[in-house]
Parts: C-alpha cells; structure tokens; sequence
C-alpha cells in the first residue's frame, strides 16, 4: 500500500516537473511578442501570446535567454562550431533552430527531456515544416529515425531520458553517436533544482567524466534561503512542483562548489542582477523602452534570486576557462 502511494505520489510531482516547460516558453513567447528579442520558432510550439505578463517578468527572461546564448555562443566560437551541445530538460525550447538561422549549428544538437515531453516536441516537429525543414536539410540520407520519443537525424537528435538515470541517459546518448572526444556543451536552464542534490550531483560528474573538453551552464535559482526565496518555494509547492535541489541553491558558492566537487577545473556564478548589468548596455537601453516598469525594487529581488553558473574543464586547451561576460 505505502509503496503504491509513493509511486503515485512521485509520479504527480513529475506531471508537474514537466508542465514548468509549458510556463517557460509561455513566458518566452509574450516576451518575444513584445520585441523583448527574436525568436521565429517559439510560435509554432505556442500558438497564442497568451495573457500579459508582468515587465519585470518579462526582462528576466530577456536576461536570461541573453546571458545563456551570449556563453554558449563564445562556446561555439572558441570551438568553431566542431563542437556537440547537449540541452538538457530542454522542454520546448528553440536554440536548435536559432543555431541553424545563425550559422553557428555545432557538429550534433542532443535534447533530452521525459518521454512524454519529447513525444509532444516530436509531434510539434513532425507536423510544422518550420521546425522539420532546418533538420532536413542538414541531414544526409533520406531516412530519419522517428520513434514515439526519439528523433535522430545527422545534426538533430531529441532523446526521452530521465535525467534521474545516469547510465540510462549515457546509454542513450551513445545508441545516438554522442562522441566524447568532441568539445561538449551541456546546457541545464531550471532543471537541476528539480532533482535532490545528490542526482544533480551524479548528472554533472557523468558530464565531467565522460567529456576531457567541456562546459557546463546551469541557469537556475539562487539565494533560496532569505524570505524572498522561501516565498518562490512555497508558489512551486502550491502547484505540487517541489525544488527537490534547492540546498544547492543557497549562494553563488553552493552553485560553483556542486561542479568543484564533482571533476570540474574551473567554474563561475553571476547572479542575474550582475548578468543583466554585463549584457551589452545598448540592447538593455532598448528593451527598458520597451515597457515602463513600475516595480524595480521587484526586478532587482527577482533577479538577485536567479543565477548562471558556468564550468569548465579543458584539455584541448581551447580557453574554455576565458569564456566569460
Ligand atoms: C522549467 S522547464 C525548462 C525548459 C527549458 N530548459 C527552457 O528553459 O525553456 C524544466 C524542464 O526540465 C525537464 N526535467 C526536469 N527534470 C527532469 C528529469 N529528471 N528528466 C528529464 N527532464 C527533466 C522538465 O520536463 C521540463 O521540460
């Protein structure tokens, strides 16, 4: 009986795990509807703008999704695109496709998200030749692998995995040519914190141990323990989504120590309050036209909450550790 009830009771916190990559791209979407940046694909995964959200919601995505694009795209440049990138809980997101518009695709895009999820990308995929041409077109043959919650083809390649199951995932990335001699890049935007710091932790020393030339970039909650913090808490719990992972995200320390510990050389946090003051002012001039923002106390705890963290190890010696903003 008490077996049963855990079962259903893990299984109702992962549902809700999984709709958070609905919020993201909705958010994403009202944003890009506001000329916060450009995305051409977004639309084809959220069909309506949705409701309107707040400014300071809105630039903390727009410092987010600048911030994580500007270190992965001096990723691609230091590596000149011979390079592979794995997105992990990538959700709906569209940096594949973004990658492909620019010019900067890298030798294999990987995705890995819950079966359930991946099937719902797939089919979005399948049905809108927005999204199918860009990974036809870079692909050889005339067959793709197409099953229910796996997508591979020569530069894009979708794959249903828990992040949970370390070997599982490993397994599955290789039956898809992963290649651990390329300079890898790992990708994790409000995913870690939903596992318990010790799968987290497994998940980051896989990447470490299996690649000798990578980064790491984690974008997620920080400085969870003042009341601001415990508030963003309990709004996830409310809705049944526990941040499992939360203890690693007590500081910009915690956040650089779980990769230190774990097989990387090198690592670096900026809170998103200090990101958004690095990204190239101009833009940020722009985007603060945009919309008048009445509660810039609000903004700055928002921002002071969220956090990218980047790590390296390195032993082609390409100046990973340089990567910075
Ligand atoms: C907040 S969403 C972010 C999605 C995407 N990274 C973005 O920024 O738009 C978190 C994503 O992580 C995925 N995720 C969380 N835990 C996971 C796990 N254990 N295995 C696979 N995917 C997971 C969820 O399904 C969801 O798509």
């Amino acid at each position: 009986m008490a077996a049963r009830r855990s079962f259903t009771d893990s299984d109702t916190a992962d549902e809700a795990v999984r709709t958070t990559c609905d919020d993201a791209t909705i958010c994403k979407r009202f944003a890009t509807s506001k000329g916060y940046w450009k995305d051409s694909c977004l639309q084809y995964f959220v069909r309506n703008v949705g409701e309107r959200k707040a400014p300071e919601i809105n630039r903390g995505y727009y410092a987010r999704v600048q911030g994580v694009n500007l270190l992965l795209d001096a990723f691609l440049k230091k590596t000149q695109c011979l390079c592979q990138v794995i997105n992990l809980g990538a959700g709906l997101d569209t940096t594949f496709w973004r990658l492909k518009e620019e010019n900067l695709l890298p030798r294999k895009f990987f995705e890995v998200d819950f079966p359930t999820v991946v099937a719902r990308k797939i089919h979005y995929i399948k049905t809108k030749p927005p999204l199918s041409k860009p990974i036809i077109d870079e692909h050889s043959s005339d067959t793709l692998l197409l099953e229910p919650h796996a997508l591979d083809s020569d530069r894009y390649c979708i794959i249903g995995a828990d992040l949970r199951d370390v070997s599982g995932l490993d397994e599955k990335l290789k039956k898809f040519q992963l290649d651990p001699e390329l300079p890898t890049l790992l990708l994790s935007e409000c995913v870690l914190v939903y596992m318990t710091p010790a799968q987290s932790s497994s998940l980051i020393r896989w990447a470490a141990e299996t690649f000798h030339t990578a980064m790491f970039i984690n974008y997620e909650q920080v400085n969870m323990s003042d009341r601001f913090g415990q508030v963003m808490v309990e709004n996830l719990q409310r809705r049944q989504c526990s941040l499992a992972g939360v203890e690693a995200c007590q500081s910009l320390d915690s956040q650089r120590e779980r990769f230190l510990k774990t097989g990387w050389e090198n690592a670096e946090a900026l809170d998103m309050m200090t990101v958004y003051s690095v990204l190239p002012q101009e833009d940020v001039a722009r985007i603060e036209r945009l919309e008048f923002l009445d509660e810039k106390e609000l903004l700055q705890q928002l921002l002071q909450h969220y956090c990218i963290c980047w790590a390296t190890k390195d032993k082609l010696s390409l100046g990973l550790s340089q990567v910075a903003f």
